[in-house]
């Protein structure tokens, strides 16, 4: 889930206090943690005075109060925009009207105990008295995202695809340089890529709008990039001249017969008949199909199919917009999109937004190093193994590990079965990542401290890669399981790095409101557009960060702001130490007090690795 500031609110102190509990004991009080989350402090009438400023009263499921109506469900959610690294291109951010007022977090469980405010009080006291610290880059000033590039002519219309913003940028940047992430992202078996610029992505190539310089890159000229180049030339003469009539094929590939292309060439023509259509749904709908590789969309057993028998899936989590079940060896999460059902009380996500989470989560496969070698690496944001459209109602096998779950668990989402005919969705395919940081167990210091040093480096890898922020770094979107290995190898700017893991293995999920730079489009979440999301409770740890994220950005979300990532790195030091329960001493405590306090000092994820409390955790070679 993106955000759960309700967690906080649960006294762990007693947590703390408790005995060391078995895996299988643990479960069980899992179990009831994870227990329905319904409201009991807000009636429908409170939901409803909520809303009634927002002139959108359809959006919300008044019928069903004791679903998730809760101030973290709207942090996630809507106006995720991607800015072209080209100033040329204008930007136009989607507006979108806050869907909801603050409300307070809602606690994990009903049975949860009042919150010890004194205890928390004389920590914070100690701890938590740091002022924010400025960031270096001024991040208002547009332009320090320019290429140097100007070309007023272009006037991009509403687009919400980052494909065609993707397309305008390539053209304008045509011979600046490797394009290879985004390029990979969209090869497709139909469109069989020439080998761009190497592997990947890595630091040095990095086309970051300060730091890029032109640099021609042999073999650029690939099938991709004359069919981009074709289709950029039409698209933009199109709009200039106005004449955008067409409405079928007439783009001319200079590889007259090539079936492949011009099947792709049809699928991504599209995106130049939107406005013809009218409206943006028709371009994003086929950019994303484009980039999961379809022509069409597949049936949801079609897909669970191809990773197990249906008969064993089952649900493993559920999040505002996404339903997670395990099949065979991995978890595939089903994204209902597009549709006029309030899903979970909330509007659908978009096919728009959707193409940029699947960009990004694909680009941050790239970080697996798995092409060749990179100077970054790193497994530990989880691996999206595939991508899929889906349309049609849920399978029997799926209602029924719906089911079981709902029985086990207490689902807060709607039945699936309430869906459409004609419902779309995106499948995500993941690694398995494990269990969250919530419900998981720490044994021990070591753990704790392996869990820190591989969320930084790891932090640490994908901002010198992609200028990367994950921005909602919550203790929910980290996920952990046991591993035999004792060493785990990050590569930071062509450095090799074994830390040691203790046995522990992290993954970081959920990307929603991550920032990226791929080198061609800079990915990001307008959080200007949510204030809701910055009005969360005082003193509530996930709400102060989203806080000071917002004094740090200065509201500026399209910029590089890798102390964003500290941010996050102290607040789970706070977790650590207020909501984990684990083996340690009072030495130990101090020591994370003061890597928090140190962490004041930190403009990066980068500079944190080189704080003292990970000197032990690094080793010089695998063992
Ligand atoms: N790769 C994974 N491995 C194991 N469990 C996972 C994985 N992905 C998701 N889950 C489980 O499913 C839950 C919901 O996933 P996630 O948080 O990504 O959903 P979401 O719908 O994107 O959340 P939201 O929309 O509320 O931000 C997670 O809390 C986790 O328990």
């Amino acid at each position: 889930m993106s955000s759960k500031a309700g967690q906080d609110s649960v006294d762990l102190w007693s947590e703390i206090a408790a005995t060391e509990e078995g895996e299988g004991n643990r479960e069980q009080q899992i179990a009831v943690i994870y227990r329905r989350r319904r409201r009991t402090e807000n009636t429908p009438k409170d939901v409803d005075t909520n809303h009634s400023s927002l002139n959108n009263g359809n959006r919300l499921s008044l019928a069903a109060p004791v679903k998730r109506v809760s101030w973290n469900r709207s942090l996630s959610i809507r106006g995720r925009t991607s800015i072209a690294v080209f100033a040329c291109v204008e930007y136009q951010p989607q507006q979108r009207k806050p869907r909801r007022k603050a409300k307070p977090p809602l606690p994990r469980g009903k049975f949860v105990q009042p919150q010890n405010f004194e205890q928390e009080r004389a920590y914070f006291q100690e701890v938590d008295a740091y002022e924010l610290l400025e960031e270096s880059p001024s991040p208002k000033r547009f332009g320090t995202w320019a290429m140097g590039v100007q070309n007023d002519d272009i006037v991009l219309p509403h687009l919400s695809s980052v494909l065609n913003k993707w397309l305008i940028a390539k053209k304008l940047n045509y011979s600046y340089g490797p394009s290879g992430s985004l390029s990979k992202i969209l090869e497709t078996p139909a469109m069989p890529m020439e080998p761009i610029c190497g592997d990947g992505f890595d630091a040095s190539t990095v086309k970051t709008p300060e730091k890029a310089s032109p640099q021609v890159c042999s073999g650029l000229h690939s099938v991709q990039d004359r069919f981009n180049s074709n289709f950029m030339n039409k698209d933009v003469v199109e709009r200039q001249t106005g004449s955008q009539k067409s409405n079928e094929v007439s783009l001319t590939t200079g590889d007259e017969g090539c079936e492949d292309i011009d099947v792709a060439i049809k699928k991504l023509s599209l995106t130049s008949r939107s406005a013809s259509l009218g409206g943006d749904h028709w371009d994003s709908f086929s950019a994303l199909l484009t980039v999961c590789e379809q022509s069409a969309p597949s049936t949801l057993l079609d897909v669970f199919s191809k990773y197990c028998d249906p008969e064993s899936i089952v649900k493993i989590g559920e999040g505002t917009y996404g339903e997670a079940f395990r099949a065979g060896k991995t978890v595939c999460k089903i994204v209902p999109i597009d549709g006029d059902l309030l899903v979970n009380g909330e509007v659908q996500k978009r096919s728009g937004e959707l193409l940029e989470e699947a960009i990004l989560s694909r680009t941050l496969n790239h970080l697996r190093g798995d092409g060749g070698h990179v100077n970054n690496s790193c497994t530990s944001f989880i691996e999206t193994l595939d991508l899929r459209v889906c349309q049609g109602p849920y399978d029997a096998a799926l209602i029924q590990a719906w089911e079981d779950w709902d029985e086990k668990h207490g689902s807060e989402n709607d039945h699936p079965r309430e869906f459409p005919e004609k419902q779309c969705y995106v499948v995500f395919v993941l690694e398995h990542g494990g269990k969250d940081l919530e419900s998981f167990v720490l044994l021990n210091f070591d753990e704790v401290r392996s869990l820190l040093v591989q969320v930084t480096v790891a932090l640490a890898v994908a901002e010198a890669a992609y200028e990367f922020e994950h921005r909602d770094l919550h203790w929910g979107n980290i996920l952990l399981s046991r591993k035999d290995s004792d060493m785990l190898q990050f590569t930071l700017e062509g450095k090799n790095m074994f830390v040691r893991t203790f046995g522990l293995s992290i993954s970081i999920i959920d990307f929603t409101l991550s920032r990226i730079n791929t080198g061609e489009a800079i990915l990001f979440l307008d959080l200007s557009s949510d204030p809701e999301l910055f009005k969360g409770p005082k003193g509530d740890k996930q709400s102060n960060t989203y806080r000071k994220m917002k004094e740090i950005t200065e509201d500026f979300w399209e910029g590089s702001f890798p102390k964003t990532n500290v941010l996050w790195l102290q607040y789970l030091v706070d977790i650590l130490l207020l909501k984990k329960s684990f083996k340690r001493t009072s030495k130990d405590e101090r020591e994370l007090r003061s890597l928090k306090k140190r962490m004041d000092n930190y403009g990066s994820a980068k500079e944190a690795t080189s704080d003292p409390f990970f000197t032990d955790m690094f080793v010089d070679h695998a063992i």
